[in-house]
C-alpha cells in the first residue's frame, strides 16, 4: 500500500487550478511542482488548500537555504509537505524539519544528485526527517535514468521513515514501485500528459493502494 502524489509542474495559475480539479479526487496528495510554485508563489497554495481540503499538498521547494525561513510561511499557509533538498547544509535541513514539527506537518528531504545517499538518508533521518525523496529529475529523466536502483538501496536501510519515489513513474511501472517499498508513489507527466488525466490518476492510485 502506497500514497498517491500527483506533481502539479505546469506554469500557469488556471491551467493548475482547473487539473487540480480533475485529479484532486483520484490521488492523496497534490504537489506544486517546484517550477509551479516558483512562479506562482503562495497565493496557488492559498488556493488549493481553499479548494480541496480533503488532498494532502506538497510544496516542491527544493530548499537549498534558510531552510526554517524559507518553508515556515508554507506550512503556516496550509502545506502539509515542503522539500528541502538533501544536498544542503544540514542546518538547512534542520531548519526545515523544525518548522514541520512547529506546524505537525511534515518535512522530504529530496535526494536529487546527492553523491552518498545511503549516507545522507541515516544522517537526515537521525536529525528527524520524516520523508526521503528519491528523486530522478526531469533532465536526468532525458539522460536515460531511473529511480529504482536508488530505490533499492534506500528501501534495504529498513529505517521506518515515509519513502517516495519519483521520475517518470507510470502505470506500468508502479507497482514495481511500490513493491520495492515505495510509501508515496510521485506521478506528474504520466497524468497530466494523459488524455484523460482523471483516468490515468486513477488507474495509479488503485495500483497504489492494491
Ligand atoms: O519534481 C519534479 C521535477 O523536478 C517532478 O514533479 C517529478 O519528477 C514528477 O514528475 P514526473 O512523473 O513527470 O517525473
Amino acid at each position: 500500500m502506497a500514497l498517491t502524489q500527483m506533481a502539479l509542474d505546469s506554469l500557469d495559475f488556471d491551467a493548475t487550478i482547473a487539473l487540480a480539479e480533475k485529479v484532486a479526487p483520484h490521488v492523496d496528495i497534490l504537489e506544486i511542482g517546484t517550477p509551479c510554485i516558483k512562479h506562482n508563489g503562495i497565493k496557488l497554495l492559498e488556493t488549493l488548500r481553499a479548494k480541496f481540503p480533503n488532498n494532502k499538498i506538497l510544496v516542491d521547494l527544493k530548499t537549498m537555504d534558510a531552510g526554517e525561513y524559507e518553508s515556515e510561511p508554507f506550512y503556516k499557509a496550509g502545506a502539509d509537505i515542503a522539500v528541502v533538498l538533501g544536498v544542503s547544509d544540514i542546518g538547512t535541513i534542520k531548519g526545515v524539519i523544525k518548522a514541520a514539527n512547529k506546524y505537525g506537518k511534515k518535512a522530504q528531504v529530496d535526494l536529487i544528485s546527492v553523491e552518498d545517499k545511503v549516507a545522507k538518508t541515516k544522517e537526515v533521518v537521525a536529525a528527524g526527517a520524516h520523508i526521503i525523496g528519491i528523486h530522478t529529475g526531469l533532465d536526468q529523466q532525458a539522460a536515460g535514468h531511473t529511480p529504482f536502483a536508488d530505490l533499492a538501496a534506500i528501501a534495504a536501510l529498513n529505517l521506518g521513515v515515509d519513502i517516495s519515489v519519483a521520475g517518470g513513474v507510470k502505470a506500468a511501472t508502479a507497482a514495481q514501485v511500490r513493491d520495492a517499498g515505495a510509501t508515496i508513489i510521485v506521478a506528474g507527466a504520466a497524468i497530466y500528459g494523459a488524455a484523460d488525466p482523471a483516468a490515468s490518476a486513477a488507474e495509479i492510485t488503485a495500483i497504489a493502494h492494491g
